[in-house]
């Protein structure tokens, strides 16, 4: 197995720290386009309603500029739906968001929520925007998807990346069972979130996983070894595991 794993590199917490001062330092697009340079595929950022890191301008300057895909994080809402569709960018994956949440806390319940779900869906894949739903991997919610008609799924990673022993051997076992669904139903399978160096790699390893979105580790470790090797090191970690 040695088919290329897309990494999108996400830099809402480039945002967050510019925020904390209020300034334009540092700088998400300039992160963005060193995160180019070090090998991501993509970029993704996620504009929540809060704007508690990623802003409207943001998306703009990132659209405008950069040369790799865009994949918009949005919550299902009339007001991230308009932003889409003015800025069209390459995917848009669609996170549930509560406004008092720390981080994204689970995946969306697309099998509760077909109806209010499928306009945006559609509206979106109208516009050529390629929707992926970012849900828990859980069969359940891929049938939802399928039945929402969308060609990508985001498994939330957070509940492996939190797990410890056989819990995380567990957690592991539904992401692989997950991926097998979705691409088995032709739908194709990213997942993301919590990963880190040490436990990239056995997701990595999932045959049908065709990209990973990784951020807030990689903001982070960027700290200690610049965004170029920390970019760079999650990238030969991907490599090394197909
Ligand atoms: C949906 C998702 O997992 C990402 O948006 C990531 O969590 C970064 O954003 P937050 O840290 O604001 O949740
Ligand atoms: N969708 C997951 C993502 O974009 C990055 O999540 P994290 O690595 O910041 O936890």
């Amino acid at each position: 197995m040695n088919r290329h794993l897309r990494l999108g590199v996400n830099i809402d917490h480039v945002a967050t720290i510019r925020n904390a001062r209020g300034g334009d330092h540092p700088d998400p697009l300039r992160a963005a386009l060193a995160a180019a340079e070090a090998g991501a595929d993509g970029i993704t950022a996620h504009l929540r309603e809060d704007r508690r890191h990623i802003t409207d301008e943001d998306i703009a300057r990132l659209e405008d500029s950069l040369a790799i895909p865009l994949n918009l994080e949005m919550a299902a809402t009339e007001e991230m739906l308009a932003i889409a569709l003015r800025h069209r960018p390459h995917a848009a994956c669609i996170v549930p968001e509560r406004r008092e949440e720390r981080t994204t806390e689970g995946g969306l319940d697309a099998a509760g929520q077909h109806a209010h779900l499928a306009p945006f869906v559609a509206r979106l894949g109208d516009a050529g925007i390629r929707v992926s739903l970012f849900i828990e991997p859980d069969p359940r919610q891929i049938e939802a998807a399928l039945k929402l008609g969308a060609p990508v799924v985001e498994f939330h990673t957070g509940a492996y990346a939190h797990a410890e022993g056989e819990a995380r051997a567990q957690e592991l076992r539904r992401i692989a069972d997950a991926a097998a669904l979705a691409a088995k139903n032709g739908i194709e399978a990213h997942a993301g979130h919590g990963l880190t160096f040490a436990n990239v790699t056995a997701i990595a390893a999932i045959p049908q996983i065709a990209e990973l979105n990784i951020g807030h580790f990689l903001i982070g470790e960027a700290i200690f070894t610049g965004l170029d090797e920390s970019v760079r090191r999650m990238r030969a970690l991907m490599d090394a595991a197909r």
